[in-house]
């Protein structure tokens, strides 16, 4: 794999390149509620920007439908990129049409701009080759070289992640080559007892994680909406709670295998429930009950994990020799469901282990939450990225930066 200091050293004054980054932040409305991911991509396109390279910073935003919709523009994004680097960023109001190109012909060297949200055009994540591919020719034509810098999606075989390198030089960028640093002693030097904490509102992404997990970690720890699929196997009412009614045979058969093979596969004793969602907006109080994982009330939803739970939790991760979390406990942006979260980024701080949070959300967790950076072994700005990296897995956007 080429790094960003070989075309660095091959010189880049004048070149147009596009950064594949991950500016998928969250937001409420137009703020940035945590900014992780843009500070993450500041040192490639810095750099770029300091040798002369017209930078064309391009990143997918949320799930929107291949079509524009404003909730999803990478406008707060592009802006804090800017703040971030001290310097004017140019926005192109779409990705590959007339703002794109007048904006990318309107870089001097040296300039910085971000186009609009990838996911705005149905062949950024299309599962036609042949759609994904006349994309990506469209986003070749914006630069001359390319830099994978957006770990959290490597583990997406979309356009802009996959077929778009294959069409320029390519280069990976500094945070790809740090986080691929970080977790690659995850799989070859990994202390043991090695604890997999598992949470979060990707339910289906990573239960599908867990196959492969159960022959890799000593301990599974799951919480957050991927909870109560596990309940619902073991036969538990769980109200309106998230759920992934498909994948519940392949979790039935996950608990019979981790007691086969002696992993434990630990699941909420104990959680919060309510009548609904909370008000993200107000931040209402919520009132919720703690209920015992076995008599969830019908019409009630599990928002975070007990009390009960975050202390065996917490145990579970005591004498850890190494911790690798993904995904909240709970619905940790509403104070009423954050303890589990907490609890949970506590026992890492105080396990005696190598710790790593990967995940947009679980990162800004623990940032907003008030914990310090420091105190974890690493962050990783990928949740599903880091996790199918340590499955094993040919990770899409990783291989597509090979020689
Ligand atoms: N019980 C739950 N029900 C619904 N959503 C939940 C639950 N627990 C956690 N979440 C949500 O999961 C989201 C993060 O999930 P995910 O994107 O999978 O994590 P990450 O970005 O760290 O990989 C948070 O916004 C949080 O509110
Ligand atoms: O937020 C992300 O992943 P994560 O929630 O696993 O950390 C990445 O930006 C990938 O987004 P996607 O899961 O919509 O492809």
């Amino acid at each position: 794999m080429k790094t960003i200091d070989e075309l660095l050293s091959e010189g880049v004054a004048g070149r147009r390149v596009f950064v594949r980054a991950d500016l998928n932040v969250p937001l409420d409305g137009t703020t940035i509620t945590d900014d992780g991911r843009i500070r993450a991509v500041v040192p490639t396109v810095r750099a770029l920007a300091e040798a002369g390279a017209r930078v064309v910073v391009a990143s997918h935003l949320g799930r929107p439908k291949g079509t524009p919709d404003p909730a999803f523009s990478l406008a707060p994004a592009a802006a804090r990129l800017g703040e971030l680097l001290g310097a004017d960023v140019a926005f192109a109001t779409d990705t590959v049409g007339e703002s794109a190109t007048a904006t990318v012909d309107g870089l001097a060297d040296g300039q910085v701009a971000v186009i609009e949200n990838l996911r705005f055009n149905a062949g950024e994540t299309s599962k036609d080759d042949a759609e994904r591919g006349a994309f990506a020719d469209r986003l070749a034509a914006l630069a001359d070289a390319y830099v994978g810098d957006g770990f959290g999606a490597v583990h997406r075989k979309h356009a802009s992640v996959f077929d778009l390198p294959a069409r320029l030089p390519h280069y990976a960028g500094y945070l790809i080559a740090t986080e691929v640093g970080v977790l690659r002693k995850l799989t070859d030097d990994v202390k043991r007892p090695y604890v997999v904490a598992l949470g979060g509102a990707k339910v289906s992404d990573k239960l599908a994680v867990i196959d492969q997990l159960l022959g890799k970690a000593d301990r599974i720890l799951i919480g957050g909406g991927m909870a109560y699929t596990f309940l619902k196997a073991q036969g538990h009412e769980i109200g309106t709670s998230l759920v992934q009614e498909d994948q519940v045979p392949a979790v039935r058969e996950y608990l019979e295998r981790a007691g086969k093979n002696g992993v434990e596969l630990l699941v909420p004793v104990d959680t919060l429930v309510a009548a609904e969602f909370p008000d993200m907006k107000s931040k209402a109080p919520a009132d919720p009950a703690t209920v015992a994982a076995d008599a969830m009330p019908a019409g009630r939803m599990g928002l975070d994990i007990g009390p009960a739970t975050s202390a065996l939790y917490a145990s579970k991760l005591a004498d850890a020799g190494t911790v690798f979390w993904n995904g909240p406990m709970g619905v940790f942006e509403h104070p009423d469901y954050a303890e589990g979260t907490k609890a949970v980024a506590q026992a890492l701080i105080d396990s005696p282990g190598f710790t790593v949070v990967g995940g947009g959300d679980s990162a800004a967790a623990v940032r907003t939450l008030g914990f310090d950076e420091q105190a974890f072994g690493h962050i990783s700005t990928g949740g599903g990225a880091s996790l199918e990296y340590l499955e094993g897995k040919t990770l899409p956007g990783l291989a597509a930066l090979e020689d």
